[in-house]
């Protein structure tokens, strides 16, 4: 099954396994009076018989998933966390009514992946190593992005596990090595998704895989039913780049200098309301496995569109720290000379130390580049309305911001 139109797809410059079809057609959800979440609700007299796994899952956004699915998925008897590093904060779920299984493993493993895999009948797979700090090889990268994501496939396909969550990225889609912007688009926004770096590489090519997955046969005969969600940059509680930019800013004197221009507008979409999706769908992919199979969905809600530095001043600016300039203070040559510096220079002390500052062509270009999307394929396909509210969502980034060592509040 391929993605619904034939838009922003994600091929891009990348190496890409075998093609995929780019299918059509598919009908539009109608959901009845009742959205999802009520339904889960009505559901709760049914019996606790589901396993799911989440890979990733002492992550900043898997964290988020975890803690979602325990409240908002009634029929769940067992819940595995699967992560290389796991959580001291899991210890305390283990007192509930669902079973929380804390296994610690590496997705790079096919056996390690498969042994978490046996048995359930869910996956939600979001562990990934986010790099664009040039912080891990693009050996690294690709090993954990694209070979742990074939691993989890292959281990669903052993398992006779019928249901996959794949969190994919915008950044498959764009912005792209020519800057192109992508001004409010949806999944079908005609773009060319042509990348270099390493990170929306790996991204597409396992987004690739996953899509291809679906409706392969797994053990037992049936087919595997696969999705993958697209988060544009993801805030919250647990958004370290957010408190590395609150860290920079003290250093400055309590001053953030304005690098991007305000006109530049980014996609952004709170935590909470991303682990809300990943919930729905997993919860959906079995009623609406003809409509959402191999499909992508753009995460939204009702985050304001602002630039990249603006909408972080919606939580620094409460923590007092504040944006000087109404333009760039430095030209953009300028910016992009000191870019290429750090770059140059990670490269020279790699032999000595990790040098890995949050300025590099990659970021800077990503940063200054439009990237917003305006779609409502999750609510059409399977009813999502976000959970959370923008101000919610502020007021609780910001309670998160403040509760934080170092506040100046
Ligand atoms: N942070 C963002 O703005 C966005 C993130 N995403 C995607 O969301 C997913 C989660 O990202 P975040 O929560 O931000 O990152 P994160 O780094 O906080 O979480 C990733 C988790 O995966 C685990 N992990 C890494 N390598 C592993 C391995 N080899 N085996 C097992 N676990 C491993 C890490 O230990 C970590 O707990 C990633 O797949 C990322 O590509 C997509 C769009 C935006
Ligand atoms: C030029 C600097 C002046 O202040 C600002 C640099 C900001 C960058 C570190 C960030 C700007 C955009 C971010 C990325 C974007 O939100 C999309 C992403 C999606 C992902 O899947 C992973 C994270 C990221 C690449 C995110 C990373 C940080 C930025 C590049």
């Amino acid at each position: 099954m391929g993605q619904e139109g034939g838009g922003a797809s994600g091929r891009g410059r990348c190496r890409w396994p075998a093609g995929l079809g780019d299918e059509d057609g598919l009908p539009v959800a109608s959901l009845g009076a009742l959205g999802p979440w009520r339904q889960g609700m009505a559901d709760s007299a049914q019996a606790q018989e589901l396993v799911y796994l989440v890979t990733g899952g002492c992550g900043f956004l898997g964290e988020h998933v975890v803690r979602m699915l325990l409240q908002r998925e009634p029929r769940l008897r067992e819940l595995r966390v699967f992560d290389l590093h796991l959580g001291p904060w899991l210890e305390e779920l283990k007192t509930g009514p669902v079973q929380v299984t804390a296994i610690q493993g590496d997705v790079t493993q096919a056996h390690e992946v498969a042994a978490a895999v046996a048995g359930a009948h869910v996956v939600i797979h979001t562990a990934g190593l986010v790099d664009v700090f040039g912080r891990a090889s693009p050996e690294t990268i690709r090993e954990v992005n694209v070979q742990g994501t074939q691993n989890v496939i292959e281990a669903c396909v052993q398992n006779g596990t019928r249901f996959l969550v794949y969190t994919s990225s915008m950044e498959v889609v764009g912005p792209n090595i020519k800057g192109q912007p992508f001004y409010r688009g949806n999944e079908d926004t005609p773009y060319e998704a042509a990348h270099r770096h390493p990170y929306p590489c790996s991204k597409a090519l396992a987004e690739r895989l996953v899509l291809e997955a679906n409706g392969r046969k797994v053990r037992g005969g049936l087919p595997l039913v696969t999705c993958a969600l697209r988060p544009t940059g993801i805030y919250g509680e647990g958004h370290q780049i957010m408190k590395d930019f609150y860290h920079q800013g003290l250093r400055l004197g309590g001053r953030l200098l304005r690098a991007i221009p305000a006109s530049v507008e980014h996609g952004r979409v709170y935590v909470g309301n991303v682990a809300w999706m990943h919930v729905l769908v997993a919860r959906e992919l079995e009623h609406r496995a003809a409509l959402m199979g191999g499909q992508v969905y753009f995460c939204y809600d009702h985050s304001p569109y602002k630039s990249y530095e603006d909408f972080n001043m919606e939580f620094l600016g409460p923590c007092g720290l504040r944006l000087v300039g109404t333009h760039p203070l430095l030209p953009y040559w300028l910016l992009l000379l000191l870019a290429t510096l750090n770059a140059l220079l990670q490269w020279l002390l790699r032999p000595l130390l990790l040098y890995a500052p949050l300025l590099n062509p990659y970021t800077l270009a990503v940063a200054n580049t439009t990237f917003s999307v305006s779609t409502d394929k999750a609510r059409r396909h399977f009813g999502y309305e976000p959970l959370f509210s923008w101000e919610e969502s502020r007021a609780r980034t910001i309670h998160w911001m403040q509760a934080g060592e170092g506040s100046t509040q």
